[in-house]
């Protein structure tokens, strides 16, 4: 109760309204630490009692039973369903749009809205806050889009892996191989198709500026100002995010972003003008040689490279920065780690 009363006045003093499902509400919090922890403690307090109040069979069967968002959330990207209307259609009109029939329509749209996605009254379909981010927000959509239909489907072949490949480190002895009838690894199979590849970079972009991103957290927490004049070279940097939020904050360094030749193809075109010289690309393919204009750089950032490598890859990309690398050279990972126990209050 205490954190939720802060919340309210914390975004009262960023000049924000109390949370709503309004499609005027604020889609993402202003970078405050104070309002970040207040949000992450309700947070942990309400998923604690939720499985508390469910008891153990609700809970199990609420896990079990989330692939019916993941169902209707994929339709809704995958049919265009949130950018069929600006602010309120019939749901003949968005069938005739989407091209799904009206009944299916109908349910996968009154599925989403128990999860406050769309609303209805008296027969017409208008936004809420997460159905107008959807329909608004092209990065929002290839995020959603790229998890309902890469992430989703892999997820639901990965134990058929490990049965298949049991103890296996190779990067195409996965669900996502299984899902995809590919046998190529995950990045390899996405390169084949320009789209696909830029919905990934795309969706990784989604989640970095402002409030509770990796970049603020980077930003915040490694000294760069020491660096001074320098280079930092973000590996698998996909569009260059965070190299633009590290040459915004540090005029003296360079950024330069290694990506696959099919990623950096599109980097440039995302740099704001006056950052083009201090955000560069190269093509490069993290297993080999890097390139000569990274040798020497000062720090070498890996963010969220490693969770797609098992040990033994992850090992080969480490072994192979060796030749770039300066004496006193950094190198920085940031990547999503599983929580020791009773690292986090809900972690019993
Ligand atoms: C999960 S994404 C992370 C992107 C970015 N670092 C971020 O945090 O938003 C992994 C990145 O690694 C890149 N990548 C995959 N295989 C690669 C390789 N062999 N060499 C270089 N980059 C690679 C992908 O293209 C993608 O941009």
């Amino acid at each position: 109760m205490a954190s939720t009363a802060k919340f309210e006045v914390l975004l009262t003093l960023h000049n924000l309204p109390p949370p709503s499902f309004e499609p005027s509400t604020f889609a993402k919090l202003p970078p405050s630490e104070e309002l970040q922890q207040t949000q992450t403690t309700i947070l942990e307090a309400i998923s604690e009692l939720q499985a508390l109040v469910l008891g153990p069979i609700g809970m199990l069967r609420s896990n079990a039973l989330m692939y019916i968002d993941l169902i209707s959330l994929q339709a809704v990207c995958h049919f265009k369903i949130a950018e069929s209307f600006a602010e309120e259609a019939s749901y003949t009109q968005i069938s005739d749009k989407c091209g799904l029939d009206e009944p299916t329509l109908r349910r996968i749209m009154r599925q989403c809205m128990t999860n406050y996605i769309f609303k209805e009254h008296d027969n017409m379909i208008t936004h809420t806050a997460a159905s107008k981010l959807l329909s608004e927000n092209p990065m929002m959509r290839a995020w959603a889009a790229m998890i309902c239909e890469e992430s989703w489907p892999a997820a639901a072949r990965t134990v058929d892996a490990l049965e298949r490949w049991p103890k296996s480190q190779e990067p195409e002895h996965t669900g996502f191989a299984l899902a995809k009838n590919t046998s190529v690894p995950f990045f390899v199979e996405l390169g084949k198709s320009a789209t696909r590849a830029k919905r990934f970079a795309d969706a990784m972009s989604m989640f970095e500026s402002g409030h509770g991103s990796a970049i603020s957290a980077l930003l915040k927490h490694y000294p760069w100002g020491a660096i001074g004049k320098g280079t930092v070279v973000d590996v698998g940097g996909s569009h260059g995010s965070r190299g633009i939020a590290i040459a915004e904050n540090f005029p003296s360094l360079h950024c330069i972003v290694l990506d696959l030749p099919e990623v950096v193809a599109d980097g440039p075109s995302k740099i704001p003008s006056d950052l083009k010289s201090r955000v560069t690309f190269a093509a490069h393919d993290f297993f080999t040689e890097p390139p000569e204009v990274v040798k020497a750089a000062d720090v070498f950032l890996f963010c969220r490279i490693f969770h797609n490598w098992s040990d033994k890859y992850s090992i080969k990309i480490l072994r192979s920065l060796i030749l770039a690398l300066k004496y006193g050279a950094r190198i920085l990972i940031s990547d999503i780690c599983l929580p020791e126990p009773h690292a986090l209050p809900s972690a019993l």
